[in-house]
């Protein structure tokens, strides 16, 4: 106690009055109740709180009025206990507390943030959730206190087409990841992502998506998970990059949707672009391309490895074809593989699709169009929330990916919208969507706002999927 009271005095001894942050605290300070700890100011109480862990304040906050009025009224030692919590992981926490407690259909606090402790409090007695992102390729799942997916696996050899699934399929494929989790279906809430699908708003397509939404929940339930969350893998991938509007490039397995995205909402109204090709198209030209140029390979996994291990996108493409691009990687068990100019020519097809046979929209076109249909439905174009474009999928981790779109959006599009235009590109793109429903499930008001519970899905069924459908 003395060791940390010598240091409690040096820091007040060397604060200046004017960086108090506990005035409202200090001004409800009454004398006579803290017995021995009378003698000591309010400001050296203060700062023996601040090195205290959150147990011990709270233990704190029990023994005296004024304790518990300078525990409970000063944020800054909350704040202060969540930031040291979070780590590097802070602004991504504020953002969650902040800006995902404010969107619709989940607004929850509309007098704007809590206070500090009361996140401290509700963050501590979060149950840690089930996360399964079910790509239309891969399947990411885990848990929502680890920072990366605990597991993966090709959803698309296993289960076929997750997007328009059957109901014993979808309970094969959830029970086979609860198994995998060794996780018990009725502990913990899961969040899961749902596929970028049934996109346009035809009657057909809300029909499937609403159905979609429906067979997922009863599997769940009948599983007995206590609670959902289901939100779009693009609206997943837009919050884990700290946006709630803006523009997702998903580029998928098979299919690139360009989403535009609106305070959490994807606008339908303005038109999701879907492109037809993926990442296995991609897969498929690099192979292409080794083929013609002589280089053996066993299987297409080895091109696949290859493609992750060495493509990129090139800024000037015909500039490119002239310089040396020859480079070299060992596999397992397979010996050097040596690419040059395959190393770019396989990704260049995003962007002239017809060098790859391909009868597609480019990435750019796509993107561009999505930008204008925003532009027409956005009353206020002073708010121009679809400026933020966020890529997504696996793919969007190729070196050099964001710099091109932006270079050729800007030839395309007029000054005044891009030069403004930001893109983000993901360092990990294949787990985006998993890393917001992380974030999303860490957020202190989860349960009650985001997930449905199985009794309000027995009482009120869809209606309860299309009032909490957040897309
Ligand atoms: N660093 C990388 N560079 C290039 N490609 C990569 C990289 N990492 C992963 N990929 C590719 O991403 C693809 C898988 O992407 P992802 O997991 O996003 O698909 P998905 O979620 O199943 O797609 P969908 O959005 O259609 O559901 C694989 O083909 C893989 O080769």
């Amino acid at each position: 106690m003395s060791r940390l009271l010598r240091r409690v005095w040096g820091s007040v001894v060397a604060r200046s009055p004017s960086a108090s942050l506990y005035n409202d605290a200090a001004a409800e300070w009454q004398p006579g109740q803290g017995g021995p700890f009378d003698r000591l100011s309010p400001d050296i109480i203060y700062s023996i709180f601040k090195l205290l862990p959150a147990h011990d304040l709270v233990a704190a906050s029990l023994v005296c009025k004024a304790w518990f009025s300078i525990i409970s009224s000063s944020d800054a030692l909350w704040h202060d206990l969540l930031v040291t919590k979070a780590g590097s992981a802070w602004p991504l926490v504020l953002f969650a507390e902040t800006s995902l407690r404010a969107l619709p259909p989940f607004i929850t606090c509309e007098d704007g943030l809590h206070s500090f402790q009361h996140i401290y409090g509700a963050r501590q007695q979060l149950p840690c959730s089930v996360i399964i992102d079910g790509g239309s390729g891969y399947c990411k799942y885990g848990w929502s206190n680890f920072d990366r997916p605990s597991g993966r696996f090709p959803t698309f050899l296993a289960y076929g087409n997750i997007e328009n699934p059957m109901y014993n399929s979808l309970m094969d494929f959830f029970t086979t990841i609860y198994e995998r989790l060794a996780a018990k279906p009725s502990l913990q809430p899961v969040v899961i992502s749902t596929p970028i699908c049934h996109y346009d708003e035809t009657e057909v397509a809300t029909a499937a998506r609403r159905n979609l939404r429906h067979v997922t929940h009863k599997v769940l339930f009948s599983m007995g998970v206590k609670a959902i969350c289901a939100v779009d893998q693009a609206v997943l991938a837009l919050i884990a990059a700290k946006q709630t509007s803006g523009i997702v490039v998903n580029i998928g397995f098979q299919l690139t949707s360009v989403v535009p995205i609106r305070h959490g909402k994807i606008m339908r109204n303005a038109g999701v672009e879907v492109i037809g090709q993926g990442a296995l198209q991609l897969t498929a030209h690099l192979c292409e391309l080794m083929q013609q140029n002589g280089i053996s390979f066993d299987n297409i996994t080895i091109v696949k490895a290859l493609k992750e291990r060495l493509c990129y996108v090139a800024q000037d493409y015909d500039a490119e074809l002239s310089r040396n691009t020859e480079a070299t990687c060992i596999l397992n068990n397979q010996g050097e593989f040596k690419l040059s100019h395959e190393r770019f020519m396989a990704c260049e097809i995003m962007f002239q699709p017809y060098l790859g046979g391909l009868r597609t929209m480019s990435l750019q076109q796509a993107v561009a169009l999505c930008i204008e249909h925003c532009v027409q439905i956005t009353d206020d174009v002073d708010i121009p929330w679809f400026n933020t474009i966020v890529l997504a999928g696996g793919s969007s981790s190729l070196p050099g990916l964001g710099e091109r779109l932006k270079k050729e959006l800007r030839k395309m599009l007029p000054h005044q919208i891009s030069q403004n235009l930001t893109v983000i590109s993901p360092t990990n793109g294949a787990e985006l969507a998993w890393s917001g429903a992380k974030l999303l499930s860490n957020v202190s008001c989860f349960e009650e706002t985001w997930c449905i519970k199985k009794k309000e899905f027995i009482k009120h069924g869809q209606k309860i999927l299309d009032a909490k459908a957040c897309s």
